[in-house]
């Protein structure tokens, strides 16, 4: 994990050793001023030497001012290094999350998600920065100050020195309990962040069944349990942080009894009794910056942990000799095909075989579950099939690009989805090079292009957050406009009219009749009037394909189609 967390650095190179050299002349700087104080109290003050006291002053002055320009560089290039690794990190978890495959996003909440890319990174982030920082200095200045310690006095610098490996023992064992509390309140905070997206994206449906307080308490559960993790992690973090105070306390005292013997007895002098007191802090300064590093390995690590888990779940994996569609007639087949969406689960779909004719239309109905926007969501390979095989103008959809395949697909669904922005942005979502006499063609063919002359401020028109400005059929129109633009072969028209008015559904069903030309459509639909005229009507069950036909031929079975059009014609009379 650290070694590739330290590849990261990789293209920071010649910014991170400037920082660390900047480090280094820093720490470096620090080890003067304890000598220099010596000198002044065995030397220069004893014997009135005025020049030394002044030149030995001004230079440490210029050696202050010099320090302060290492911390300024330190500061400044050391954190923007955290935050271009952050991101960078962050552009590929975000490309990588595009690859993901839908299964991935059932599983995931979003909210939790949200917080591996913003809360881990921004850990990570502080432990690219500080980590090495407070690695490299604390090794300077231990090794500096020991040195120095050891020519004043060895036999007390060999007896401090003894007691380090305590300090570290301890160190290491408060350093793995931290660890877990820390992870444990990453996964806390996730949940908090996924049942704040959760509540905040269905607020007016709680709103509507006035289950304000419901959510209230359902929001407290995950807080008080984020609340719970965290303090247990201070509890480990105070655990830590008092029990090495006091070690570096008791270190402290040791000098300062041993030191102050060693004086009284003459073995050393005032001077260096003050001078192995200064050093004595210089030499515990490392100390607490190891502490400080132990806790921002934990944040740091535990958060990059999180982030490596999304890097390593597999992309939607491409053959490498898969062809690039560039434009597909539409001759679809399915071929005894079999897809779970689970490992273990039931099969949605068993043995389901079909062609659909390229420019045709073909109709999809049955009860609900019965898998019929499933499989049509097999056909842009949303979902990989288990068994068979689907096929477009005789090419198995597998051995064709993703991308290509999906150019040549266009779906509508009831629940359409708008990005926030402008009526421009959205409709342009279809072609993204689109002029603007284009996206005006598309909503006027969409229908949608009388709406928005009539708004002041026409296709510049912010529709709020998913389009919650807009009606249901307003949205809808929008999402057949993009379609217009991205033209592609192949439609797939999901309930895209079954949650409308009467006048509101003509006005879509006819921009949808003028988007299906010549196109090969699928269609799902519950509402069988809008299916009549489908060259092709499929039955689907929980059994599979219990029937096919045009929509006289399936009347005159009398099958599940005929019950199920006799029994809504009864509900409309
Ligand atoms: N992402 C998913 N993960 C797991 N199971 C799913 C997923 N989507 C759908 N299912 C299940 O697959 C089955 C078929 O669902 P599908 O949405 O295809 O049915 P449908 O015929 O389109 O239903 P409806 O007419 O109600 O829209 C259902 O039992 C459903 O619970």
């Amino acid at each position: 994990m650290i070694k590739r967390f330290i590849s990261y650095y990789k293209p920071h190179l010649p910014l991170f050793c400037l920082d660390m050299f900047c480090a280094l002349i820093a720490a470096l700087c620090d080890l003067f001023f304890p000598t220099i104080t010596g000198d002044m109290i065995d030397k220069y003050i004893p014997n009135r030497q005025l020049n030394l006291m002044l030149i030995w002053g001004a230079a440490l002055l210029g050696i202050f001012i010099l320090k302060a320009c290492m911390n300024y560089i330190v500061q400044y290039y050391g954190h923007c290094v955290g935050v271009r690794m952050q991101a960078a990190m962050r552009k590929e978890i975000f490309s990588h999350m595009q690859t993901l495959p839908f299964s991935f996003f059932d599983t995931h909440k979003t909210g939790a998600i949200m917080s591996r890319i913003v809360n881990d990174l921004m850990e990570i982030s502080e432990l690219a920065h500080h980590g090495p920082e407070n690695l490299f200095i604390s090794a300077i200045m231990f090794i500096g100050s020991f040195c120095i310690l050891i020519t004043i006095n060895p036999i007390l610098t060999v007896c401090i020195f003894a007691l380090i490996p305590i300090l570290l023992l301890f160190a290491i064992k408060m350093r793995k309990r931290m660890g877990r509390a820390f992870k444990q309140t990453r996964v806390e905070i996730a949940e908090v962040n996924a049942d704040l997206e959760n509540s905040i994206a269905g607020i007016r449906v709680a709103k509507a069944f006035t289950n304000a307080s419901h959510e209230e308490r359902k929001f407290s559960k995950s807080n008080r349990a984020f609340l719970k993790a965290r303090e247990f992690a201070y509890r480990t973090m105070g655990e830590f942080h008092s029990g090495m105070g006091l070690l570096t306390d008791i270190l402290n005292l040791v000098v300062l009894v041993g030191g102050g013997l060693c004086c009284f007895y003459g073995m050393i002098t005032t001077g260096e009794f003050f001078k192995y007191m200064l050093y004595i802090n210089l030499f515990l300064t490392p100390i607490r910056r190891i502490i400080d590093f132990i806790e921002q390995l934990q944040n740091g690590m535990s958060g990059f942990e999180r982030y490596c888990e999304i890097m390593d779940t597999k992309s939607e994996t491409e053959s490498p000799d898969a062809l690039d569609a560039a434009h597909l007639d539409g001759n679809i087949t399915f071929d005894d095909v079999t897809f779970t969406y689970e490992e273990d689960g039931a099969a949605v779909l068993s043995h389901v075989s079909l062609s659909v004719p390229a420019g045709k239309t073909v109709a999809f109905v049955g009860p609900s579950g019965s898998g019929k926007t499933t499989l049509c969501h097999l056909i842009p390979r949303f979902y990989e099939i288990d068994d068979g095989a689907i096929t477009i103008d005789g090419m198995d959809i597998r051995s064709l690009t993703r991308d290509s395949l999906r150019r040549n697909i266009g779906i509508v669904q009831q629940d359409v989805f708008l990005f926030t922005g402008t009526i421009r942005d959205n409709i342009a979502y279809g072609n993204l090079d689109a002029s603007e006499e284009e996206i005006i063609h598309a909503a006027k063919l969409a229908n949608i292009h009388d709406f928005v002359s009539t708004l002041p401020d026409g296709y510049d028109t912010f529709i709020g957050e998913r389009g919650v400005k807009l009606s249901g059929g307003q949205k809808q129109r929008l999402s057949i406009a993009r379609l217009f633009l991205k033209n592609p072969p192949i439609l797939i028209l999901d309930e895209a009219t079954s949650a409308l008015d009467n006048a509101t559904e003509q006005m879509i069903q006819s921009a949808l009749d003028t988007l299906s030309q010549n196109k090969t459509t699928l269609v799902v639909a519950h509402r069988l009037s809008t299916i009549k005229n489908a060259d092709l009507i499929v039955v689907l069950t929980s059994n599979g394909i219990e029937e096919t036909g045009t929509h006289e031929e399936l009347l005159q079975n009398h099958g599940l189609y005929a019950q199920l059009y006799e029994s809504q014609f009864k509900n409309l009379s």
